[in-house]
């Protein structure tokens, strides 16, 4: 079906919600050992923000039963694209509501909706400011973050979910391929940055990650640090290291319910209406890690389900195409594009 309505103008990825078990085992992974700013918390949820931000938050954790991802927040430039994106969706034909401000704490009049590829989904504008911290280096931690930069969701058809993101006017400025007309991922964005969502080949629909910045490398290998001194270095999955994708150095963290963080720095510009498209062979091994890191095995597998509007887990559906097996040769070892020759040190790569 022709879509006649324009989409809703989306400024950038804006906030999450998840479903945690432990509110007091996430609070002290989110406020002491990340150092996020409580904006507000009672028993039953904690609403965080970064140093930079200042809206009520960019994270909320709610108490319940089973670990889910209950929401992805996308801010939008005013009020009256409430009533685009309501349009919008509406005459997408899935499940769109039109909520009154507070039904999230913090956050004005907004619209929710289940999008296409699964995903609950609020747009909104208006929320509460609160202080921002930029230069309350007073308080700032040694691993001080920012603000949040990007959601990564596990979909089982990445170029469904590239089209559906494309219709919603957000640009592509990275991609992993195999030049046989699959796409196994896509960093796409609104903010002049590498991506507001990065769209990963998986079992979906569910959250990959939620990735906050930091303003440089150092604060990232203190949080490293951290963990290791306090002997809670269970939490580091992936990383330290430099992504061939953005050109980020990362780290990924799993909180105690699983749910996957990324701490980001150093990415770039993508503002201009011709920013280049860069596309990665899926055989390359410099795409995940720029170094030729392997990929942990549950980095590819393991995410956050995801919730509807009404909080009942939305079932999950399988791709045809794996990356982390196409990118691994039959003997378990990853293959290059430098006609698969072996580098006997590299047995890391061993699946
Ligand atoms: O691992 S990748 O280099 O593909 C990558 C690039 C950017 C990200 O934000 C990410 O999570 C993963
Ligand atoms: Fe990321």
């Amino acid at each position: 079906m022709a879509v006649t309505q324009p989409p809703p103008d989306v400024l950038r990825a804006a906030y999450a919600e998840f479903i945690v078990t432990d509110l007091a085992a996430a609070r002290w992974f989110y406020v002491d050992l990340l150092g996020l700013l409580v904006t507000a918390e009672d028993d039953e949820a904690i609403h965080l923000r970064a140093y930079e931000e200042y809206l009520h938050h960019s994270l909320v954790l709610r108490r319940g039963t089973t670990p889910a991802l209950a929401r992805l927040g996308y801010r939008v430039r005013s009020n009256a694209e409430l009533d685009v994106a309501e349009r919008y969706f509406r005459e997408l034909g899935v499940d769109t509501r039109r909520v009154p401000a507070g039904t999230c704490r913090g956050i004005g009049e907004a619209v929710r909706v289940q999008d296409p590829i699964g995903f609950p989904v609020e747009f909104f504008y208006d929320a509460e400011h609160t202080e921002r911290f930029t230069q309350r280096y007073d308080v700032h931690g040694a691993n001080a973050i920012s603000r949040l930069d990007h959601f990564n969701v596990a979909v089982p058809d990445v170029k469904a979910a590239h089209a559906y993101y494309r219709g919603l006017g957000f640009g592509v400025s990275e991609t992993i391929e195999d030049g046989a007309d699959n796409l196994y991922a896509a960093w796409m964005f609104r903010k002049q940055t590498v991506h507001d969502i990065a769209l990963t080949g998986g079992d979906g629909p569910r959250l990959h990650h939620v990735a906050f910045a930091t303003q440089e490398r150092h604060q990232i290998l203190h949080t490293c640090d951290v963990l290791g001194a306090l002997g809670r270095e269970h939490h580091i999955e992936r990383g330290p290291g430099r992504h061939g994708v953005s050109n980020a150095f990362y780290l990924y963290l799993r909180d105690p319910d699983g749910h996957r963080i990324e701490i980001y720095t150093s990415d770039y510009y993508t503002g201009d209406p011709d920013n280049p498209v860069q596309r990665w062979d899926v055989h390359d091994n410099r795409r995940r890690s720029f170094w030729g890191h392997s990929v942990v095995d549950s980095w590819y597998y393991e995410a956050s389900t995801a919730l509807d509007l009404d909080g009942k887990q939305v079932p999950v559906t399988s791709p045809e195409k794996r990356e982390a097996l196409v990118s691994v040769g039959a003997d378990g070892f990853s293959v290059s594009t430098e006609n698969n020759e072996r580098h006997p040190f590299k047995i890391g790569e061993q699946v």
